[in-house]
């Protein structure tokens, strides 16, 4: 959402996206986005994604122990070693993501804007980001997660227009917060919201 806010062309990109597939009810009230509705809206899961990529709530997975001697890329981890993944690190290695610092959904569709392509978030084929873990102890719950942030921002955009406080800046910055291993705003985000007509 703090992106959405600061960059108010992507807020309406999704606003106009969703135009697109939804009706207006015969009394003239707007319907509510629904689960059906999200797969045909691939800008909405780019943003999702890319939020996903630049902002991982969690910088690093759970930690995960080897149970023997593996030698990888020539170091060693000893048997019972604790090995953890620098989540927020991969998802914004230039080796790998152009212009990694920017937040850009246009990176995770196809050419003509129509489609989520060549990208898949449990890293069977290939890891490029790795929010939710990969291998066997991903996230169990990835596939939920995922459709309650398309579901949320979808609602919230299409129902309220999302504007910067007068006299602010978003200030997307992070702090970790180890109680709670997650990653927050360093600024928390103040916003203007109004209703939209
Ligand atoms: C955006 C939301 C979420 C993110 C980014 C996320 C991310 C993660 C990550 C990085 C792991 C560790 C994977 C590993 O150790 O390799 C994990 C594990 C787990 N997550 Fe999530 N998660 C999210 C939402 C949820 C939700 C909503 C639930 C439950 C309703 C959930 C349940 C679990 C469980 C049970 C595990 C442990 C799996 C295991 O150790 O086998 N997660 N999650």
């Amino acid at each position: 959402m703090a992106n959405l806010v600061k960059y108010p062309h992507m807020q309406q990109r999704i606003v106009d996206e969703i135009t697109r597939v939804m009706t207006v009810s015969n009394k003239g009230e707007k319907e509510e986005v629904q689960e059906e509705d999200l797969e045909k809206l691939p800008y909405l899961k780019a943003v999702v994604l890319e939020s996903l990529r630049r902002h991982p709530p969690g910088h690093f997975v759970l930690p995960h122990t080897v149970t023997e001697d593996v030698a990888f890329n020539g170091y060693m981890v000893p048997k019972n070693g604790l090995v953890n993944f620098m989540v927020a690190e991969i998802g914004r290695d230039p080796k790998v993501w152009e212009d990694p610092m920017t937040f850009k959904p246009e990176r995770f569709l196809n050419e003509d804007g129509s489609r989520v392509e060549g990208f898949d978030i449990t890293g069977s084929k290939e890891i490029k980001m790795m929010p939710f873990g990969a291998g066997r102890r991903i996230c169990p719950a990835y596939n939920w997660a995922i459709f309650h942030l398309e579901y949320f921002v979808a609602n919230l955009v299409w129902n309220f227009d999302w504007k910067v406080s007068n006299g602010c800046d978003v200030d997307l910055s992070e702090k970790l917060e180890f109680t709670f291993e997650a990653t927050l705003m360093k600024t928390p985000l103040e916003t203007h919201i109004s209703h939209r007509i």
